[in-house]
């Protein structure tokens, strides 16, 4: 990735070990950066940086794998939401061509004696790689831990207590998603590996991907390449904290592109996880972000409820 930021810089550390007035000031460079661009690139992000290398590898050891193998993974029931998605599989909302991507999806371990455990299927294990799913659970907590603290700062910029979202994340139905968009054999039908899409869960943590190719739709709409330096995870608002704040944080629309002609022996891999909340969170919007200027746009949903009628529009549920 290129060594510019095209996207707001913020420091977590500032909020999670300084003092009152660093903590007030992130707290505002987020909630700012929120209501302007959707995205933000963090640095001092707490995922230590050898379990992003020991990720990326075993990540890249598993699709590596042969086709047959991968597919034993492959558990359409579940919608994706476990285990292996082959290619074809998913395409954006309101497109119906599909990205050219497989993908694999790793999601809550719950170890406490929290019932919610019976809502959630179990994480595949990949015989073939002993150490991507342990790798996967391990980088799922830090990614949690790392999202708690940034929600409890938009928490506060929303004039919400600190910890609004704890509880509602605890045991959550978060994903983390491992991408392979391959290499490019021939001319390619469109310019896209990703079409452009919103994310629908409340905020989304990118670790690093191995190549260029994410871009943003600014107020102006043009497409802009989200560029970051490699200690820094890019995180952006979903829809369901866009819906819950009506509006006032932007859910900002990407895509991932095609690499330039000479780089299309290459494939990028990307890690994205998606915070989500439990099931039963309300999405309703809050009352302090409705206003005459901006009066109420969402009806009342639960999270649940909201993830099934998007993953129906995406194509993995049927
Ligand atoms: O591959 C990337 O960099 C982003 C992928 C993405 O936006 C998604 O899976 O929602
Ligand atoms: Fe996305």
């Amino acid at each position: 990735m290129a060594n510019v930021n095209s996207i707001p810089t913020v420091d977590l550390s500032l909020f999670t070990s300084g003092d009152a007035q660093q903590k007030a000031a992130f707290v505002q460079q987020l909630g700012k950066a929120y209501e302007e661009v959707g995205f933000v690139a963090v640095k001092n992000h707490g995922i230590p940086d050898a379990l992003i290398e020991q990720l990326y590898k075993h990540v890249q050891e598993f699709f590596s794998l042969p086709f047959d193998v991968k597919e034993q993974y492959e558990i359409p029931e579940l919608a994706g939401q476990r285990g292996y998605t082959s290619f074809g599989k998913e395409h954006a909302k309101g497109f119906d061509a599909p990205d050219l991507k497989e993908f694999f999806q790793f999601g809550q371990t719950v170890i406490d004696s929290d019932p919610i455990q019976s809502e959630y299927p179990n994480n595949v294990q990949v015989r073939e790689v002993p150490k991507f799913s342990p790798t996967m659970e391990e980088a799922y907590r830090y990614f949690e831990r790392s999202g708690k603290s940034l929600l409890q700062a938009i928490a506060i910029y929303l004039g919400l207590d600190q910890y609004y979202f704890d509880d509602k994340i605890h045991n959550g139905n978060s994903i983390l998603r491992a991408i392979h968009y391959p290499p490019i054999t021939q001319e390619p039908k469109s310019a896209i590996r990703a079409e452009q899409h919103e994310d629908i869960n409340l905020i989304t943590l990118l670790v690093g991907a191995s190549a260029d190719g994410l871009e943003i739709l600014d107020k102006q709409d043009h497409w802009v390449p989200v560029t970051s330096l490699p200690e820094q995870i890019v995180v952006n608002v979903g829809d369901m904290l866009q819906r819950l704040t009506n509006n006032r944080l932007k859910s900002t629309t990407h895509r991932v592109v095609n690499p330039p002609r000479e780089k299309w022996g290459t494939s990028r891999f990307s890690i994205p996880f998606f915070l989500h909340p439990k099931s039963e969170m309300d999405l309703s919007s809050l009352q302090s972000c409705i206003s005459e200027n901006n009066p109420l746009q969402y009806e009342p949903i639960t999270a649940g409820a909201y993830l099934d009628e998007r993953l129906r529009e995406i194509g993995l549920k049927k």
